[in-house]
């Protein structure tokens, strides 16, 4: 096979930049079982490390941002990605060293606002809010809150999600898509700046809703890395999320179980026979 035609076989990549879940629900570890869900290279800059499980967070190490930069650096200078997430971000100086890294780049960018996790740990510092909004948020191509990180983003304290779509926007990303998987009303709102979007969602009741937003933000990079419009890439967003969850492993731990965007149960070890 020549160069060309091997390259051209190549699986676009996607870059994660966020922390690991110890537990394997959330985080770096959903990130990239979402990348390889939809045949995307995954690559992970892991800004922090979280002992978590189900049941909550126990303790954050937080890697030096010296570190970060030399990650981003390693990776952006030899795969660089068609399309980057960020996650847990934690703290202001992990934030002003991605943004530096990630300015004047070009590369289309999903910003998940992480905050608090569903057990109530803080994963954003207080005082990391500011620089997230102001370093990062102008880089985005579409950031990706929940309605209660919306909430606290804007100050505004109505579900209406036009509202506080525009609301983002005017913080300056280019486009925010409001999610809502867990409250009474299952519906993914999309403001890009001109139009408002309403993306209803499949809901399933089930505990296992651990690592929704990070497979559905995960989900948003690598569509954007395999070349779908936004609309596009947010539609297959929230229903691989809306899978994931109807995948998901209740009952793995004493908590919310993690969802399952590879469905693993389907699975079964290769035997040598498979061998090709
Ligand atoms: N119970 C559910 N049933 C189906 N889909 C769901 C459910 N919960 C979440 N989702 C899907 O996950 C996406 C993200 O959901 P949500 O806004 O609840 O995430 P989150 O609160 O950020 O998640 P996380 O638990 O990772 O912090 C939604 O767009 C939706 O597609
Ligand atoms: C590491 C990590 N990232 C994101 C979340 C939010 O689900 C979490 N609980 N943990």
């Amino acid at each position: 096979m020549s160069s060309t035609a091997a390259a051209a076989a190549l699986p676009a990549r996607a870059l994660t930049i966020a922390s690991s879940d110890s537990g394997g629900g959330a985080g770096i570890q959903a990130d990239l079982k979402a990348f390889a869900r939809c045949g995307v290279h995954g690559m992970s800059v892991i800004v922090a490390l979280t002992a978590q499980n189900t049941t909550g967070v126990s303790a954050i190490h937080e890697c030096p941002p010296r570190f970060v930069a030399d990650q981003l650096e390693a990776v952006l200078t030899d795969l660089p990605p068609a399309a980057i997430k960020t996650g847990m971000l934690l703290s202001a100086p992990i934030i002003t060293t991605v943004a530096n890294h990630l300015a004047g780049k070009g590369i289309p960018l999903v910003i998940d606002p992480v905050m608090v996790a569903s057990s109530g740990s803080r994963l954003l510092r207080e005082d990391a809010v500011a620089a997230l909004i102001e370093e990062l948020f102008p880089l985005a191509t579409v950031i990706t809150p929940n309605l209660m990180e919306a909430q606290a983003l804007t100050g505004l304290g109505t579900e209406n999600r036009a509202e506080i779509a525009e609301a983002l926007v005017a913080l300056g990303a280019p486009a925010a898509l409001v999610t809502g998987g867990h409250g009474i009303d299952p519906i993914d709102h999309l403001y890009d700046g001109r139009a408002h979007l309403e993306m209803p969602v499949t809901r399933y009741p089930l505990a296992a809703t651990h690592g929704a937003g990070c497979t559905h933000s995960a989900t948003l990079a690598a569509c954007l890395a395999r070349g779908m419009d936004l609309a596009g890439a947010a539609r297959t967003a929230g229903t691989v999320a809306s899978e994931a969850v109807r995948c998901g492993l209740v009952g793995l731990g004493a908590g919310d179980g993690p969802v399952d965007a590879l469905d693993v149960r389907r699975l079964s070890p290769p035997t040598l026979t498979d061998r090709h």
